[in-house]
Parts: C-alpha cells; structure tokens; sequence
C-alpha cells in the first residue's frame, strides 16, 4: 500500500503522502464492505436493477430495491446508504422523488445519484432540479450527464453549454473536469462534514471531491456492450458509501470496477460471457488489488 510508483503529474510529496493515505482508506473501505455486509438501498431503473444488485452482493454487499417514499423511508433508516437513478421514470416518480430526497436530506442519510439521460424530458428534468435544494453525497455519471446536471443547477457559464445525450455518453471525460468540480463543491456545501464527490465514468474514470481530481485508467471497452456498467457502478458507490467518506467510496468502487473489468475482459468471448466472468471478478478482487491500482492525481 506504501509503494505509489504510479504516482504521475509530478506529484509533490505531500500529494504522495495524500496518495498513500488514499490508498489506506480504499483498502480499508474494501474489506469493510466484506466483513460488514452493508445493506445498501437503491430506487433504480427496469432495464439493469437485476445486475446493480448482484454487482453490490457480488462486491460483499447487501441489496433491496424500493420504489415507494414510506418503503424507501422505513428502509434508508436501516441501510448505510441509499442509490437513486432516473434511468426509466413513472409518473409517480415526479411527487416520489423529491420526497425522498428530501427526507434522505433530514434524516442526514448519504445517497448516490445517477442522473441517467439528464437533459431529457420535462418529468427528468423537475426531477433532477428539485435535487438541487437536497442534494445527493455522490454524483456517479458519465460525462455527458455530469455536464447536463452542472447546467441544470446553473453551475456553468454559456462557454459550457451542453447538449442532452440519451443514456450513453458523447462527450470525453476531459470535457467534464470543470463541470464535476463544481458539482462537487455545490453538493459538499449541505453535505455532512461537507465531504461530497463526483465520479465521471468512461474510458478513463474521473472522480472529485471538489478539490483534487483524480484520474483512474484501465477497465475493458467490453463494459459499454453490456446494460448497466455504469448503473451497478451506481450501486456499488453506494455500498462502499455505506462504510466510507464520499470520494474514498467513489474511488473504492470505480477503482474495483476497472480491475474487475480486466480480469473479465481477459477471456471473455463478447459481452455474455464478459458481464459473468465480471461479476465473478467483482467478488474475487482483493483489497490489495484496488488499493494497488494506478491513480494519476491532479
Ligand atoms: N471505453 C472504455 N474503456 C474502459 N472502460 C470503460 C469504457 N467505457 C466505459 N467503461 C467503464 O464502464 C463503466 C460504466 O461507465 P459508462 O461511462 O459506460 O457508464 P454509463 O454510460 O452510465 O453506463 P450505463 O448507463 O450503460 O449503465 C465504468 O466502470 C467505466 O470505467
Ligand atoms: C438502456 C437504458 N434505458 C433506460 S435506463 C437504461 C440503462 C442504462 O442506463
Ligand atoms: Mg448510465
């Protein structure tokens, strides 16, 4: 854990006695999740709830899927955190939403949000606006998304405009640097501790607290041909939430998804067998492995 040869950017020793420690607080945050089988809850999408909460056992979790506000409510209080992602909406969804966000506010209880196709539709857009006055711990989307929810919430200038991009991203990680440090720093004002982060996924990973950026390299193109990488990296956040301090749990749980994606893509033979042997890999990878991982920091 002490060795940070991959250390890049010409990172000072303070950022390198930063990186160590980092990387104490992610192994920790791994074998946390193993040992204490958190439960964290999600309110998630149709298409890919089944794989966010295998990804989440699979990691050491626990899981429970809830829709309405009472059963999200009486649920978050025994959950270590909470998930929410807009992917596939009901009109009921436009009172629930910001309800339980609310509530998950007063009652002080972290969540992860997933602005999946942020941009898109009226009813999305009420939703994730009405976020903005009780906002998430934990921002996990690609970029794309990040950019639409910074402008939604007024937090980019006209040079930043975006454009809505269904759920997959058009825009490159690089493109959403300004955009997920002022996410951050908006939600880590009403955060507890005022710790907060956002995690920007894609070919390289972005994660933030506001402050530092730091950029994770590696995974497999094979997670964009499979529903819900990005969805279950949602959920798996949330577990690591459970245990740890925001941005230790973004980069806990993107960090696991990169190397985890490696030893599937080795010998998978397309996306069936890849998502298999992922979730095989998701509980196979040690702490060490995560903790291990090349974190270039900026
Ligand atoms: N080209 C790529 N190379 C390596 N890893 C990738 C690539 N594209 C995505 N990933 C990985 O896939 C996971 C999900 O990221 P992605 O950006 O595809 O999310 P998403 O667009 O929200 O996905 P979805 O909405 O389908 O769940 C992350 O772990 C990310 O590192
Ligand atoms: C394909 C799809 N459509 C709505 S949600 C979802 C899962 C990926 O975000
Ligand atoms: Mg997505």
């Amino acid at each position: 854990m002490s060795d940070d040869s991959h250390v890049h950017c010409g990172t000072s020793t303070h950022q390198a006695n930063d990186l160590a420690s980092l990387r104490e607080a992610i192994a920790q945050a791994v074998r946390d999740v193993k040992d204490k089988t958190p439960l964290a809850q999600s309110f998630t999408n149709f298409v890919t709830i089944n794989l966010v909460a295998n990804a989440q056992l699979a990691a050491g979790g626990t899981a429970a899927m809830s829709f309405l506000p009472d059963d999200v409510i009486e649920t978050a209080k025994i959950a270590g955190a909470n998930y929410i992602n807009v992917g596939t909406l009901l009109p009921f969804y436009k009172d629930a939403l910001p309800t339980i966000a609310q509530r998950l506010n007063y009652l002080g209880k972290p969540w992860v949000l997933d602005p999946v196709a942020a941009g898109i539709g009226k009813t999305r857009t009420v939703i994730l606006q009405s976020f903005k006055a009780a906002p998430p711990t934990v921002i996990r989307a690609n970029a794309s998304e990040v950019i639409a929810l910074a402008n939604m919430w007024g937090l980019l200038d006209a040079d930043n405009a975006s454009r809505p991009a269904g759920v997959e991203s058009v825009d490159e990680v690089d493109a959403a640097v300004e955009p997920a440090k002022l996410l951050a720093q908006f939600l880590a004002q009403s955060a507890p501790n005022h710790q907060a982060a956002v995690a920007v996924s894609g070919k390289v990973d972005l994660v933030t607290d506001g402050e530092h950026v730091y950029r994770l390299p590696g995974g497999s193109a094979l997670m964009a041909k499979i529903t819900g990488a990005g969805c279950s990296l949602g959920g798996v956040t949330a577990t690591y939430l459970a245990v740890a301090e925001p941005l230790i749990a973004a980069l806990a749980a993107s960090l696991l998804y990169d190397r985890a994606a490696e030893v599937a893509g080795a010998d998978a033979k397309g996306p069936g067998s890849f998502q298999v042997a992922f979730l095989d890999a998701l509980w196979n990878v040690t702490a060490e492995q995560v903790a291990g991982s090349e974190i270039l920091m900026q």
